[in-house]
């Protein structure tokens, strides 16, 4: 048995879709438990981020996958409140040997939106985590059109939206395929990781 937690923040919906698509994908792998977690307002108390609940729920993670919206080529501020909060977490490596992910959203085509993934992969080095990439190539390459990894990102899953800021949240099939795709490889992983622990 192994845990997937997926913990994320989303204003508007887009990302939110995104981490519900790889739930179901981790769902798919038999023996995975999956743990869809969003950072939401009432979690900010004083411009600090506190929920003990979701922290236990990560430390008992086998696998992590952070989401966020690209915001100023980056991820979002609130996001980093929560990635920010829970210093005892690195102080004492908690998440060490975890597996990681990440997963973001935008409205542009390129948007920046690597400088978020660099992010995510930045503070998962921090906690000694172990980096899972997309794992799949392009669609394109093989002249199909599910649009499987449509915006060639390989360091983590891409979703993007035209308007997303004012649009009906929305998800293009092919990166709802990505999401999917990737959270069965994470789950694949995890399984098999927990196995030689
Ligand atoms: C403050 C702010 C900054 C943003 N910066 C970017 C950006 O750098 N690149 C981009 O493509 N979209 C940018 N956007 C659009 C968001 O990425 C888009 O609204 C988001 O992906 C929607 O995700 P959500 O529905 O999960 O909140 C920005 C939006 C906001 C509100």
């Amino acid at each position: 048995m192994s845990n997937v937690a997926i913990v994320y923040f989303s204003a508007s919906g887009h990302t939110h879709l995104m981490a519900q698509a790889i739930a179901e994908g981790a769902t798919k792998v038999p023996g995975v438990k999956v743990e869809l977690l969003r950072i939401v307002e009432k979690q900010f108390v004083n411009g600090s981020w506190e929920d003990p609940e979701i922290i236990e729920k990560l430390n008992q993670a086998d696998a992590i996958v952070f989401g966020s919206p690209t915001y100023m080529g980056g991820v979002a501020g609130q996001f980093k409140v929560f990635i920010d909060a829970p210093r005892d977490v690195w102080a004492n490596q908690k998440w060490k040997n975890k597996l990681a992910g990440g997963f973001t959203h935008s409205s542009f085509p390129s948007g920046e939106k690597q400088g978020t993934l660099l992010y995510l992969a930045i503070n998962a080095a921090l906690n000694g985590m172990i980096w899972v990439s997309v794992g799949d190539l392009p669609s394109q390459l093989f002249e199909k059109d599910d649009g499987i990894n449509r915006l060639g990102s390989f360091l983590g899953v891409m979703g993007q939206t035209e308007g997303a800021c004012t649009a009906e949240p929305t998800l293009d099939p092919g990166d709802r395929l990505t999401a999917f795709r990737f959270g069965q490889r994470i789950a694949e992983i995890a399984q098999r990781w927990t196995k030689v622990n």
